[in-house]
């Protein structure tokens, strides 16, 4: 059988799991490939003492592995953007293909990786770098190529919707934090997780994916989950929503939305159960409806699933020796379309309020006159007299479909009034078609 030579640069949580899996399964993975995927180097700081290597070399040098004339593919594992770029431009430049899980390197320098992959006549695959294991990019380039796609919403951070599952059963951010890092569900600075600046490298390969569009990872708006506290997740489950922190991208006649941020769901939605390290994503297209894709979105061996799925498409085609690829955003270079991403103030939700009066008679209806001027509906509305803080009474709001302008008027001309002395606490809702 035909050997295909692969080199891992990187054995952290995601190249520890492809190494161990590699070799767990190599007779089966050899079966699918039709040829061997052989482990020619491995390179990483340090020699990892949890990673069973046996014979594979190992080398403190990543750049080894690019300069190495056995080997054919270059999976790159060790993160961040500067050295991931050198190593990834050498790589191509040296002829080789490359798997990478790097999120953050594709969103923001995919579309010079692709040029320069394309000039030299190798693959670039990405698919463990989207919602962890699950095979969502595999689903929407090549599963859905007969759609328009009209949207798309997902849950695309373990480490955020980890939290945010614990946080409801009461327990503290930062200790939850803390044990999704153990997990190795985190970013090596977890604040790309909390601040939703990974979910925002996903949204960005997601949406060109599904829209056609050239990566373009500066112009997403991102709001992470680090102001969300326990009283707002108790009070939306009292309305009948979750509070998830969720990437959506959609359509629009003018342009496309792409934007993440925690937003209030339907208890009762799908999305709403997706708990812990799972992921969700949900696609509308305008054949099939709505398809949704579910699994884990971190983690060392769910991880490294995705990465060994690249693998094999690779080597499927190295050993083939073909050069028909399914194209990186799957789309064909000529037919990406330049569709502006619309500023955040032209995009439509439903808004949940939390508003601190001054407990003084008229205060609720200055704010439904003041709510009602800027034509904003209110589909329910609580007063927690019981809950009194700093001498003010929390009144928590849930309106109906509104312009994101209409609301920022709202609530500027609600915290101008004396009444109101804290800021307005706001979180985006979405009611999805069925
Ligand atoms: N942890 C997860 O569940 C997932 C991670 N990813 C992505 O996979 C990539 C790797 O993530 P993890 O395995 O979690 O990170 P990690 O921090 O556990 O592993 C990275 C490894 O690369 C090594 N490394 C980094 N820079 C190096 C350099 N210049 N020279 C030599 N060695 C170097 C580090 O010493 C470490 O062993 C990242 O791009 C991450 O965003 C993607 C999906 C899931
Ligand atoms: N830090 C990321 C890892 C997977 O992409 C996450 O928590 O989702
Ligand atoms: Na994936």
């Amino acid at each position: 059988m035909k050997e295909v030579k692969i080199g891992i640069c990187g054995l952290g949580t995601v190249g520890g799991g492809t190494v161990t899996v590699l070799q767990r399964n190599a007779e089966l993975i050899a079966g699918r490939a039709g040829c061997r995927l052989i482990i020619a180097q491995a390179a990483s700081r340090r020699r990892p003492e949890h990673i069973e290597l046996g014979t594979i070399p190992f080398s403190d040098d990543i750049f080894q592995v690019v300069q190495n004339p056995e080997i054919d593919i270059v999976v790159e594992l060790i993160g961040g953007c500067e050295t991931a770029l050198e190593l990834v431009l050498a790589a191509i430049e040296n002829g080789k293909h490359v798997v990478t899980a790097n999120k953050a390197l594709i969103a923001v320098h995919g579309n010079e990786i692709f040029e320069a992959a394309a000039r030299h006549g190798v693959v670039v695959a990405f698919e463990s770098s989207v919602a962890g294991g699950i095979p969502v990019l595999k689903a929407i380039r090549e599963g859905l190529a007969a759609n328009r796609i009209n949207w798309l919403a997902g849950i695309i951070n373990g480490t955020g919707n980890y939290i945010l599952s614990e946080m409801r059963s009461g327990r503290a951010f930062d200790e939850v934090l803390r044990e999704a890092q153990a997990l190795g569900y985190a970013e090596a600075d977890p604040t790309f997780d909390v601040e939703g600046i990974d979910a925002a490298h996903k949204l960005t390969i997601l949406a060109s994916s599904a829209f056609g569009v050239p990566l373009q990872f500066e112009k997403a708006y991102t709001e992470g989950i680090a102001n969300i506290t326990p009283y707002d997740i108790s009070h939306a489950e009292s309305l009948g929503y979750r509070i998830k922190h969720l990437g959506i991208a959609r359509r629009q006649a003018d342009g496309i939305e792409l934007r993440v941020h925690p937003t209030l769901v339907p208890v009762r939605h799908l999305i709403a159960n997706v708990d812990g390290v799972l992921n969700a994503v949900l696609v509308d297209g305008d054949a099939v409806g709505q398809t949704m894709y579910y699994g884990p979105g971190a983690g060392a061996e769910a991880t490294a699933s995705a990465v060994i799925a690249d693998l094999v498409d690779v080597a499927r085609s190295v050993a083939a020796g073909s050069s028909q690829r399914v194209p990186y955003l799957g789309f064909e270079p000529e037919a990406l379309e330049e569709l502006a991403v619309l500023p955040m103030e032209e995009v439509h939700s439903a808004f949940y309020l939390r508003i601190h009066a001054l407990d003084r008679p008229g205060v609720l209806a200055k704010i439904a006159s003041i709510l009602s001027e800027h034509g904003i509906n209110i589909e329910s509305i609580m007063q927690k007299e019981t809950e009194v803080q700093d001498n003010t009474i929390p009144v928590i709001i849930l309106t109906h479909t509104v312009k994101e302008r209409q609301i920022n008027r709202a609530i500027a001309d609600l915290e101008a009034l004396p009444d109101i002395p804290q800021r307005v606490v706001r979180i985006r809702a979405e009611h999805f078609p069925d």
